[in-house]
């Protein structure tokens, strides 16, 4: 089973993400975190994220690189939206995420075009919502635990142009896939947004059953 959970930054989706694959004894991918290491390793070399030729460089990332903290920083965050607009980088990286998707047993990936790119015949699609105020609330949050010192409205702007970024751009932009069911997590726990999730699943792969049996 092929699970796609898309959505914009800090709406929860990687939280989802991780607890359907647990549920559901998946392996679980966060592409975001490809996307973040392109953008580390081109600031790494002094480089500059939005000059197209630099960001397909940064795609040569050593795979070490994944586990660095740097990259859940809110310059990793900026940098990885920046590289992520050039076409190259994201067919550079298209090949692993479908990779993954193609494990035997099946898997949950998150990012941001999962079910309109990387696995459009995924057997479930979500697409993990909340409001840009609640978004930089919990992200804020993480952020301070870390240690870091940015302030909310940092926080905000910064979610806010990332979102514009990540829905205008031409290639794979963030969209709702027209299957992906909805989920709005601004006012759901985090236990009562994974219940909702299993709940949107086994009703899409039952569908699907049904459908397919006939
Ligand atoms: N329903 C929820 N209620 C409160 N906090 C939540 C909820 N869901 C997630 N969080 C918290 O919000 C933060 C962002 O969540 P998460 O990392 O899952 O978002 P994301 O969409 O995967 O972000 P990114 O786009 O940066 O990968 C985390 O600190 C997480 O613990
Ligand atoms: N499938 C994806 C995943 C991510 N991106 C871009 O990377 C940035 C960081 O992603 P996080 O999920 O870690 O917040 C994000 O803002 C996107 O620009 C992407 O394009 N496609």
């Amino acid at each position: 089973m092929i699970i796609a959970v898309d959505g914009p930054a800090a709406s929860g989706k990687g939280t989802i993400a991780r607890a359907l694959a647990r549920h559901y004894g998946l392996p679980h991918l966060d592409t975001g975190l490809l996307y973040r290491a392109v953008g580390q390793a081109v600031l790494d070399a002094g480089g500059d994220p939005a000059d197209p030729d630099q960001a397909l460089g940064g795609c040569g990332f050593d795979d070490a690189l994944l586990a660095d903290p740097r990259l859940k920083l809110d310059a990793a965050a900026v940098a990885a939206s920046q590289v992520s607009a050039h076409p190259a980088v994201r067919a550079a990286l298209l090949h692993r995420q479908r990779d993954f998707a193609a494990r035997p047993g099946g898997a949950v990936l998150d990012g941001r075009d999962i079910g309109t790119v990387v696995a459009p015949d995924a057997d479930a699609k979500l697409f993990v919502r909340a409001t840009s105020a609640i978004r930089a609330r919990r992200r804020h949050d993480e952020l301070a635990a870390a240690g870091s010192r940015l302030s909310y409205d940092r926080v905000l702007a910064d979610i806010k142009a990332r979102d514009l970024r990540d829905t205008t751009r031409a290639s794979a932009p963030l969209r709702q896939a027209d299957d992906a069911v909805l989920l709005d997590t601004s006012y759901m726990s985090v236990e009562a947004a994974v219940s909702h999730a299993i709940e949107i699943v086994e009703r899409q792969v039952a569908a699907r059953r049904g459908v397919v049996g006939g």
